[in-house]
């Protein structure tokens, strides 16, 4: 079965996962089941009103879904779908409405999605850092990368569709095999015996059977090899490592070339290896860093990912009854706006009535002919200036930032290192005979 997180279907189907998403930050994955005859209904119950999942099935991934009125598990629907532009605000949040009237958008699953989403089992590797973790570890089709320990599968599913290389074709048997070879595969470690339970049936679940291999291990004692008898471990021939562990130095030991106990290493010999420990305080830091050393492992360098989603605006200019710019700094709530709109047209109306006492008293005098002409016009007019870019940037009004609090991202320490694979003479040999010949004369 094609896995919807590698080779997304364009809608939504019966037995299929979704990802409901309620608000920007609330996720809830959902399995849609269809209606079995003489069964009730299976309805998704949100704080946005009801869902029976035959409203959710055969829907175009991104469908604003409305809830349906349910009396006593008998749905009642509503129009299933809304246009995106009939929305009102972000997400489902109607709390001004009923219940039965919020709504919901059906998105397809993705790491992403997954992450914002999953029933977390232990602390979760999040979107920003393992994007940049993928990246450094050299993360592409046909990698194999091994991961310990599994906790949530938060990680397990980004580097599942990063190493991911395509289904191989069923065409012919000797294209399988090399096709399969180049797949890719996260071998995924976990101690925890009801976490590496789960971890493997959601595996099986979302489809990624043939990319990840769960394994329950205690990798400080075990190691990384594959197999369960010690005698016949295989290696997996790994190029890319990442570990979340509580000690994650106690795993290094087994990432050598040639492991103490004389068993075989369970990385590439062809390739450099490329690894990623994911700490949260210095202490464990130093700890992975001083045997990372002692192992041989190289460029060794420590990043912190401080994520922040930055909103980046220009602070709206309004004209006050000096006729000077002022800036008004945006308004918090629509309570708020509509005070500081009621302020400017008091004060514009007081201006005017000024300005306009002003021009009489001096057309009486025979001075300022056409003042009050101009003090209609000055708002208006300094306002088209501004709008029509003629007013320099820089007195449009000061560009503000501010980071969004409650960004989910459980920071921590990565430390990143590269072991060189051995070269040797044979290597060097083999090398210089694909070496294009130089005739010295020519
Ligand atoms: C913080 S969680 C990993 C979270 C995971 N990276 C994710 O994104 O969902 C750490 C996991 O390491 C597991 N663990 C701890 N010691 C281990 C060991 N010696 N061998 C294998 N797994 C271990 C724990 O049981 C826990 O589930």
């Amino acid at each position: 079965m094609p896995s919807p997180f590698l080779n997304p279907a364009a809608s939504t189907a019966a037995d299929g996962l979704a990802i409901v998403h309620l608000r920007r930050d609330n996720l809830m994955p959902v399995i849609l089941e269809a209606q079995e005859a003489d069964k009730e209904e299976k309805v998704t119950t949100t704080r946005f009103g009801s869902f029976p999942h035959s409203t959710l099935i055969d829907q175009p991934w991104g469908s604003q879904i409305v809830a349906s009125q349910v009396h006593g598990g008998r749905a009642k629907k509503s129009s299933t779908k809304r246009k995106a532009d009939e929305a009102l605000g972000d997400g489902g949040d109607t709390s001004f409405k009923s219940a039965a009237s919020g709504f919901i958008h059906v998105l397809p699953p993705t790491p992403e999605s997954w992450t914002a989403g999953l029933p977390h089992r232990t602390q979760v590797v999040y979107t920003p850092d393992y994007s940049y973790i993928l990246h450094r570890l050299r993360a592409r089709p046909g990698t194999t990368l091994i991961e310990a320990g599994s906790g949530s599968g938060s990680f397990t599913h980004a580097a599942a569709r990063a190493v991911f290389n395509g289904y191989p074709s069923s065409s012919s048997s000797s294209s399988n095999k090399k096709q399969r070879r180049r797949m890719g595969k996260v071998c995924s470690y976990e101690f925890h015996e009801q976490r590496a339970g789960k971890v493997r049936d959601e595996i099986k679940d979302h489809g990624l059977e043939e990319v990840v291999f769960p394994t329950h291990r205690d990798v400080y004692a075990d190691g990384f090899l594959l197999g369960d008898d010690p005698k016949t471990r295989q290696s997996p021939k790994a190029t890319a490592i990442f570990l979340d562990l509580p000690a994650p130095w106690l795993a290094i030991k087994h990432l050598v070339r040639s492991p103490a106990d004389g068993s075989v290493s369970p990385l590439d010999p062809s390739s450099p290896a490329y690894i990623c420990t994911f700490s949260p305080c210095m202490e464990q830091v130093q700890k992975t860093i001083s045997m990372l050393r002692q192992h041989g492992w190289l460029n060794i360098s420590m990043v912190e990912v401080n994520h922040r989603r930055i909103e980046v605006r220009r602070e709206y200019y309004g004209l006050g009854n000096e006729g000077v710019r002022r800036a008004i700094v945006f308004p918090k709530s629509v309570d708020e706006a509509v005070g500081k709109l009621r302020l400017e047209e008091a004060r514009q109306k007081e201006y005017r009535k000024m300005q306009k006492g002003n021009s009489n008293t001096q057309q009486k005098d025979g001075t300022g002919a056409g003042a009050e002409a101009e003090a209609a016009g000055n708002d208006d007019a300094l306002k088209s200036e501004v709008e029509s870019d003629q007013v320099p940037l820089y007195a449009q009004g000061r560009l503000v930032h501010r980071t969004e609090p409650d960004l989910k991202t459980h920071t921590s320490y990565l430390v990143f290192a590269i072991l060189p694979r051995v070269w040797s003479d044979e290597d060097e040999r083999k090398c210089r005979e694909t070496w294009p010949s130089h005739d010295s004369k020519s």
